[in-house]
Formats: C-alpha cells, structure tokens, sequence
C-alpha cells in the first residue's frame, strides 16, 4: 500500500515539467534544465531521464493504450506517468519511492511487460565532420589555408571534382586534415574530433562555427554584390553575417528579430563579425507591410521550427498540436515573404525540421494558393545532384516567375482565363517535383543515384600525415604547393572585389561569370550564367509579342530564368 505522505521524488517531478514544456510549447531542453532554481540540482540525472522518456515516448503510448492506464487512473498525471513509466520499464527498472503515482505505475507492470513492442532498433551513429566558415569580411580563405597549415593541419584537395571522391575523402579525414567544401568555398571542413573554442581566429571572429547544412540556404539563394536582401528571421545571425561576407558587405541586408535577448544577440554577432551592410530590426517580420524593405530583392525565410533534423534526438519529440501550430505561422512567413515585397524575386525557405508538415506541405500549401506567381526550383538540380542531406533540415528556393509579375510597381497583373489554366498546371508540375524531391530527400534515393553516376576515373590528391604529433607540427610542403592554386584562386577573387563598389550590372555578370571560371564548383552560380545567357537570347526573341500580351518580364537584377524542369527528377 502507498502512503499519502509520501511525496513524489524531485527528479521525477522536473523532469515532467520539462518534458511537457518541450512537447508543447517547445524551446531546449538544456535551457529549460539550466534554469537558475535548478543549478546545484542533479541536473545529469534528470537531463538522462528526459532524453530517455523523449526517446521512449512513443513505445511508452503504446504501453498506455493498451493497459487503458490513462483511463483507469484519471488523477494519474501524464507526465509524471511517462517520466516514471520509462524509469521502471526502459530505465533502472525500479522505483525508489512509495508515493502514488509511483505505486500506481508499478501495480501495471506485469500488464506493461505483456506488450508487444518492437525490437530496439540500433543506430550506428555517423559523426558529422566539424566545418568552419572563415568571415570573409575579417580574413581571406588563403590566410585561413596558411593560419590552418601553420597549426600544423595538412590541406587535402580534391582534385576530381567528383562529389562522390569528395565524400570519400571527408570520411577519411584524420585529425591533422582538412579540406575545403564542396559547395560553399568560404567553409572548410575537419575530423569530428578538432576544437576550435580556444582557437584564435574562433576567438577574433575569423572564423565561425558553423555547420554545412545551415549555410546552404545562403549558397542557393546566391545574392549578387550590390544587392538588397532580408533575413525575415534572423538571430543568431549566422545566415545574415554570412550573407554580410557572401556578397562582401557591397548591398544592403535587413535582418529582422522578434526576440529581444535574441535580437542583442544578432546585434552582437554583426558588429563582431565587421558586418557592415546589415541593418538590425527588432521587429516582427509579420508586421512588415508594404511601404518599408521595399526594396528587397532576396529573402532569407529560416522560421522557428520544431528542429527535428537536428542532431539531439530531443528535437523529435514533438505534440500534434504544437506542430500544427509551427506550420500554420510558417506558412504565414512564407505568403508573407512572397507577397509583400515588390522587388523580391527569389526567396529561399530552410528549416531544421525533417518534418514533411513544415517543408514540402508549407511550401506546397502556399505556392497552390499564390496564383503561380513563383516557381519552386529544383534544389537537387541547382546542385547539380551533389548533396548528400545529412538529415539535417530542409531548403525550397522560390523564384518570381517573370512572365507573371510587374517589377516596376510589384502589382501582378491579373491573367486572362488560358494563361490561369496555363499558370495552375504549371504549378502543379512545380509541386510534384517539390514533393518528388522531398520523397527522395527521406529515402535513400541519394546512394542510389550515385551508384548510377558515372565515377570519375581521377583519383583525389590525398596525402595523409602520419599520424603523429611531432611530424603533424612541421609545415608541409607539398601541401602548401596544393593549396597555392587555391590561394591564388582566393587573391584573384579578393582583388576583383575590391574594385566592385563602382561597378555596374553589366561588370557584375562578367565578375560572376569570372568567378565561376575561378571556382570551378560554384554550381549556382554557374547555372545562373547559363540561364542568364538563354534568357537574353529569348527575351529578344519574345520581346515584340510579350510586349502584345502585355506580360512584364523582370529585367532587374539578375533576371535569372527559373531551372528548367527535367522528366526524371533527381533531388536528394
Ligand atoms: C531558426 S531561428 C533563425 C536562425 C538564423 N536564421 C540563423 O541562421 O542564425 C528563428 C528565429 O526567428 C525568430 N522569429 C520568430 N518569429 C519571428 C517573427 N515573427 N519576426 C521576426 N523574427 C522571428 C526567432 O526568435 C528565432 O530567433
């Protein structure tokens, strides 16, 4: 028999505030467990039975629904229920107190144990390796290849350009190694293992933490020099201060905040970062109308999500309810993005949730409603098929379709009955590819695909340190020469930027067409040169009869003609 008195242990009774804070309201679980009341608490021990009540969760429904125990115990709280439930069952495998809830749950275990449930399934857990971002507005790459050699790193390059040489070669990466990404050139990448916090250039603001899949949104919205951009969402500011390098503070970059702590936190990170084209709002982005930002070309949509895609399991926890909540505000944000800003001709939406309810289904909810005013892009094809989404978040690039939108005065003109007709199924052969592509990103398409691709018959420069501290000190030679051509590539690339202040559009494409020749794997970039070369061909071809049908054409800007759409689609 329990007795009255007995109160429930402390650890229990956090440990389910939490987790019920975190299934419904969101935020972190360690911000919620470092809470000041709960400093010289245990907090090792509650934070182990949250993340083993999240992880169990589901299996710990299952054993609810079929005791019926949640019915039969009404003054059970469920919470507690759970947090004890998963001590008993998945945890220490008993109780160390008498009081109710714990008496309760321990009356239903021979019930619990004659549940069925499904075998553990085991994870082999993949490390991700540890990537930089150098802040181009502080330090070139070549002196980042050079500070990193002189630490005694060896600089790997992949002299294939084959994606798949380069996977191989980030696998193999030994803690003395480093190379450059693939995609985004200014982000280096290490052995899992290397530290950076005590690091100098981390501790100039040189160099930034920052993980691959967050600065791909940046890379594929691809802003040129000059231009006005805004970060709808923006603190920390990882994505604004790397758009601040990306496009070498030349342009202008509004970067909103709602939160206040978090919106001094974004103000922190731009000035430390010499971010000098950003303009910090701590403003709601919703409440942005027409009239202000109207000059933004390029939008940044990173809401707040449930980051289910992120590397603590923690995140996969989430209620219906609060769910359905996130993507109903995140497709407010996305509406918002698309039609409030006149000059806004590409928009790229990330999240960090592998949730198909606040990916493929906002975007495919918003982009039916819009009147095919923007078409969503091929990620994968953008990428020319070369990303291996680590499971990490998802990325949508919408850009305005020119046939249909007014840059002079943003207003769009209202269609006649074909072109609607034209316009829906046009949408809706955007939409099947976004949802083809989402499917492929959740199954394993990826090494399919390149099981197929043709393998480059060029094998990687890799030369390997040995592995050993004193010879790891010496500067390598070899390496230098490897880096040298990079290094020259950076110069180069430096030099021009220098000068791009006073330049004009025109000088613009040729700089980006020059970069391109520069850095051979800018695939973005690349395709918006191909695109940019059609489009003028077709643009003088339709000039008189699109004038006829009284169709604008964006002519600002890069004026990028939306990837064209192959049969088979290939995203990863
Ligand atoms: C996923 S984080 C953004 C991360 C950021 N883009 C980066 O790369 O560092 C989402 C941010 O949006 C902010 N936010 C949420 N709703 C907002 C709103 N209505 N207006 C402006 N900011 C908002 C949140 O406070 C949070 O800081």
């Amino acid at each position: 028999m329990f007795e009255h008195s007995i109160k429930v242990p402390r650890h229990f009774k956090i440990s389910a505030n939490i987790v019920k804070k975190v299934a419904t309201e969101g935020g972190s679980v360690k911000n919620l467990l470092y809470d000041s009341k709960l400093r010289f608490f245990r907090t090792n021990v509650i934070y182990a039975l949250i993340t083993e009540t999240i992880k169990h969760s589901a299996d710990v429904d299952k054993l609810f629904e079929a005791t019926g125990i949640l019915t039969k115990e009404p003054r059970l709280d469920p919470w507690l229920a759970k947090v004890i439930a998963t001590e008993l069952i998945f945890g220490k495998k008993e109780l160390p107190g008498r009081s109710k809830p714990e008496e309760t749950i321990l009356s239903y275990k021979e019930l619990f144990e004659k549940v069925p449930l499904p075998p553990v399934e085991v994870k082999s857990e993949v490390r991700r390796p540890r990537y930089v971002r150098i802040n181009t507005n502080l330090l070139t790459t070549s002196d980042a290849i050079g500070a990193f050699q002189d630490e005694g790193y060896k600089f790997i390059r992949c002299t294939s350009g084959c994606y798949d040489d380069y996977l191989k070669q980030i696998q193999g990466l030994t803690e003395y190694d480093f190379t450059q990404d693939y995609h985004v050139k200014t982000m280096f990448v290490f052995h899992p293992n290397t530290k950076f916090h005590d690091y100098d250039l981390y501790l100039e603001n040189k160099l930034i933490l920052q993980d691959k899949a967050t600065a791909l949104p940046v890379h594929l919205l691809a802003p040129p020099q000059g231009s006005v951009i805004l970060d709808m969402c923006a603190a920390p500011g990882m994505k604004t201060t790397q758009l601040a390098a990306y496009i070498r503070n030349q342009g202008k970059i509004y970067a909103v905040e709602r939160n206040e702590q978090r919106y001094q936190t974004l103000c922190d990170f731009v000035n430390k970062t010499e971010s000098k084209c950003v303009t910090t709002m701590h403003r709601d982005s919703l409440d942005i109308k027409k009239g202000e930002c109207d000059d933004a070309e390029y939008i940044i949509l990173d809401p707040s999500c449930s980051g289910s895609g992120m590397q603590l399991s923690i995140h996969n926890y989430v209620e219906d309810v609060r769910l359905a909540r996130l993507t109903s505000l995140q497709e407010k944000f996305l509406k918002h993005a698309m039609n409030s800003f006149p000059k806004a001709k590409k928009i790229v939406y990330s999240t960090c949730s592998l949730f198909p309810q606040e990916n493929e289904r906002v975007i495919s909810n918003v982009v039916k409603s819009s009147r095919a005013k923007w078409k969503v892009l091929n990620v994968k094809e953008l990428l020319k098929g070369n990303w291996n989404n680590f499971g990490s978040g998802m990325y949508a690039v919408l850009e305005r379709d020119p046939k249909q939108a007014n840059p002079e005065d943003g207003t769009d003109k209202e269609p006649s009955k074909v072109k609607k007709e034209k316009m829906k199924h046009q949408v809706e052969e955007d939409l099947e590819a976004v949802e083809a592509s989402y499917a492929e990103f959740n199954d394993d398409e990826v090494s399919k695909h390149r099981k197929k691709k043709k393998k480059s018959k060029e094998e990687c420069n890799v030369q390997k340190l040995p592995n050993d501290n004193t010879i790891k000190k010496k500067k390598n030679k070899e390496a230098d020469s490897a880096a040298k051509d990079t290094v020259e590539e950076n110069n180069l690339h430096n030099e021009e930027s220098k000068n791009s202040t006073k330049k004009t559009k025109k000088d613009r494409e040729n700089d980006l067409a020059e970069a391109i020749s520069l850095v051979p794997d800018n695939n973005i970039e690349d395709s918006i040169v191909e695109q940019k070369k059609k489009k003028k061909r077709k643009n003088k071809e339709n000039e008189v009869e699109e004038r006829n049908e009284s169709i604008d054409v964006n002519t600002n800007g890069d004026g990028c003609e939306p990837v064209k759409k192959k049969k088979k689609r290939n995203i990863e």
